[in-house]
């Protein structure tokens, strides 16, 4: 080992205890489907087949869910030795790219902050490039970037000097740290380009008069009376350009680009990953750095030094050649303490990452991934390894990043047709086919031999948003579903295509992922069918003195235990690890059937797909029902009426099932039902809430009730047809 290491690697401590718990709860699980094959034979029944469906296929999203147990490792960075590896002239250029796609769910302000809090990154300014890819082709938001260019000339300077932390400025401004004694006038100038930005959203267009600057004022001519976000032609606007531009303290500011691609409605534009396809290629034009590092507006940097971070994995001597991206967890700064909606997504942002990375490497998570430029135009092979010291960086040679000829090029590679016949899309850059362009692209990089590390410094490097609005949440995971949906049902199925070309247990990784939607089957069936039973008092489970019932108690209560114990692993807490399993519930019986249905109906040609950006709108009054810890229903949604019927229909199945066996007996029978029941109608209590006890705006829908109450009576007198 080096004396001074960039990284270190460690498995983490627990992961025998997971082996040994993995091979018990595999006997247990082969226990139970033999117990439901035999029953299946001598006992056949459609709550027989229906139990036996939904275990299977708990079953079989647990066992792919092992592979990220079998060898978590940590990672650990040291950036304070990289002077002795390699000198900051060395340092190779970074170009960032921020994504936005609709000034109005995508308040500019956000996103010009998300810029700044990267343009002042720690790093020789003159090989950092910024730029936003607007994907709504908005004058406003390249408005605001007009006003950031301009406060970056006092803001980096400022955090340089006082080796500020928070270098976004909303964030700085906004918190309690400690005003040096210029911070009060740039505060000013911050308010001021905020008020001016909002005022001009507000009014929806950008008036000449607001612009000084001739170059500029140009730009804005492109707005033409027909440019529309779904039809315009490209943009390319340097903003700042390093070779001259300089702070006010004569240091040289970042790169600055607005590029919006060309949209025409005749050709598909493949959302976020097509935007990022035309960014690749305009910033190849432009500055070719060899490191590619994508943003979501929202995500802004809450650490400088984050790019270090990233050079102790690319510049470490002993770097693997494959090397393709460095991936840091999205977090969220935004999300109440008891994370009511378990948006922080633990798992996802921890144990599945540290669990890919001791196999082959992490995904690609759509935000806060360094990519090896290399790694998004070919394979390692048709590549071949190569140090990111020795990639070629494109030179322009005395030539001005705004010379019309480069800039030619640029707005030709933002085309709509640039990439007609091409293999953009297919083999090169973001891959298109799934509506989560991320996974699906890290997912083929991965089979093309390119690999990853996941990099989780004790600061969070970057932090965004996480909707407030159930609904807004719900529908975000709709669309992640749809997205894993296409996945499995293309050629690049993780299991087919993955184990052909990647590390079988890592094709399961990806497998676990892909295979989520199939939740809705055990969930929805466990929602309904032991309720529906209890209703009838019919009993579907072995009785509480029954040789097979501590079977079951171990499988339910082993599951929930060992998912508490992994939450608190990651850095979760026991009220967090409640509600994130109280959402796994709502969203099996939502986002995850739904998610089927929007895929057969697009399969069937019936509708398109729709990437539907998140909201990042802040609304007071939303904000401060959501920390107090309550769901935010209020619109009418089909995805709220799913989860009504459920609660319904638990609620009436405890209650029923109570009575009948006070009445009559038959506790050891039906007790199994009765906690499932019970168990639903304590996950349930916000849904009774804001059904009948809350008054504020985000209350259930006073429609949504009545629907839910109306099925569920329908439900329950056709019940009894089937018992
Ligand atoms: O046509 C589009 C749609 C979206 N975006 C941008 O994509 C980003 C993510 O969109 P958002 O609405 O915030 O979606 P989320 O569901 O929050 O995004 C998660 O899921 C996406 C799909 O898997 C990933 O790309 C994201 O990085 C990840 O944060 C935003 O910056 C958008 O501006 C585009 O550029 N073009
Ligand atoms: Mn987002």
């Amino acid at each position: 080992m080096l004396e001074a290491p960039l990284n270190t690697r460690k498995p983490s401590p627990e992961r025998w205890f997971n082996r040994a718990y993995t091979i018990v709860y595999t006997a247990a699980i082969f226990a139970l489907v033999y117990r439901h094959c035999y029953n299946l034979v001598y006992h056949p029944s459609f709550t027989t087949i229906f139990l036996l469906l939904a275990d299977v296929v708990l079953a079989l999203v647990w066992a792919t869910w092992q592979a990220y147990l079998l060898n978590p490792i940590q990672r650990k960075v040291f950036p304070e030795n990289l002077p002795k590896v390699v000198k900051e002239s060395d340092y190779p250029g970074l170009d960032v790219v921020v994504c936005t796609a609709d000034p109005f769910r995508e308040p500019p302000v956000r996103v010009i902050n998300t810029a700044l809090s990267v343009m002042a990154y720690e790093y020789p300014t003159e090989k950092l490039s910024v730029y936003v890819s607007d994907d709504g082709g908005s004058q406003l938001t390249l408005f605001a970037f007009m006003e950031a260019a301009k406060f970056a000339k006092h803001w980096l300077p400022y955090c340089r000097k006082y080796d500020i932390m928070d270098r976004s400025p909303e964030v700085y401004f906004g918190s309690d740290s400690f005003f040096f004694p210029e911070a009060y006038q740039i505060k000013v100038m911050y308010e001021t380009m905020k008020a001016k930005i909002e005022k001009v959203v507000d009014t929806g267009t950008v008036s000449p008069n607001l612009i000084t600057d001739e170059r500029w004022l140009k730009a804005l001519d492109k707005w033409t009376p027909t440019f529309t976000p779904q039809n315009h032609p490209a943009v390319v606007e340097v903003l700042l350009e390093s070779n001259e531009d300089k702070d006010i303290t004569g240091h040289p500011l970042p790169n600055l680009i607005y590029v919006s691609r060309e949209k025409n409605k005749s050709v598909h534009h493949n959302f976020k990953g097509g935007a990022l396809n035309s960014v690749i290629r305009v910033s190849a034009t432009l500055t070719d750095a060899p490191i590619f590092l994508v943003l979501d507006c929202d995500m802004y940097s809450n650490n400088p030094k984050t790019a270090l971070y990233t050079l102790c994995h690319y510049l470490d001597p002993k770097v693997d050649p494959n090397l393709a991206l460095v991936q840091f967890p999205q977090c969220f700064h935004d999300i109440n303490k008891v994370d009511t909606y378990g948006a922080e997504h633990l798992p996802e942002i921890r144990t599945i990452p540290m669990g890919m990375d001791g196999i082959c490497g992490t995904m690609f998570i759509g935000s806060g991934g360094f990519f090896k430029r290399q790694a998004l135009l070919g394979s390692p092979a048709s590549i071949g390894p190569s140090n990111i010291k020795e990639a070629k960086t494109h030179c322009l040679g005395n030539k001005s990043m705004k010379s019309d000829d480069i800039l030619a090029v640029a707005h030709r590679v933002a085309g709509c047709q640039y990439e007609e016949n091409t293999k953009w899309g297919l083999e090169m850059g973001f891959r298109y086919g799934s509506l989560v362009e991320d996974i699906y692209t890290s997912f083929r990089l991965q089979c093309q031999g390119w690999t990853s590390v996941f990099c989780d410094p004790e600061r969070p490097s970057f932090l965004g948003n996480s909707p407030m609005a159930l609904s807004d949440l719900l529908l975000q995971s709709k669309r992640w579903f749809v997205g894993f949906l296409e996945m499995v049902t293309s050629k690049h199925n993780p299991i087919t295509y993955g184990f052909k070309y990647m590390n079988p247990i890592h094709a399961l990784c990806y497998a676990h992922y892909n295979f989520r939607p199939f939740w809705a089957i055990p969930i929805v069936i466990y929602a309904f069918l032991p309720q529906l039973a209890l209703i009838n008092s019919y009993s579907i489970f072995p009785k509480v003195s029954d040789t097979w019932f501590p079977l079951y108690a171990f499988l339910f209560l082993g599951a929930y235990a060992k998912s508490l114990f992994e939450f608190l692993v990651a850095g979760g807490t026991f009220v967090k690890w409640r509600n994130s399993t109280r959402m796994w519930l709502a969203l099996g019986c939502s986002s995850y059937p739904f998610s089927m249905v929007d895929w057969v109906l697009k399969s069937l040609g019936l509708s398109t797909m729709e990437f539907n950006v998140t909201s990042k709108v802040l609304d007071d009054d939303l904000k401060k029902r959501y920390e107090a810890g309550l769901f935010e229903f209020g619109v009418e949604s089909p995805l709220f009426l799913t989860i009504s019927i459920a609660a319904v229909v638990n609620l009436l199945a405890f209650l029923m099932g109570a009575i009948h066996v006070l009445k009559n007996g038959g506790f050891e029978e039906l007790f199994a039902q009765l906690f499932i029941a019970g168990f639903g109608v304590i996950n349930s209590w916000p849904i009774y809430e804001a059904m009948l006890l809350r008054s504020d705006k985000g209350k259930m829908p006073m429609m949504t009730t009545l629907k839910a109450l109306g099925v569920a009576s329908v439900v329950y007198s056709v019940s009894s047809l089937a018992f």
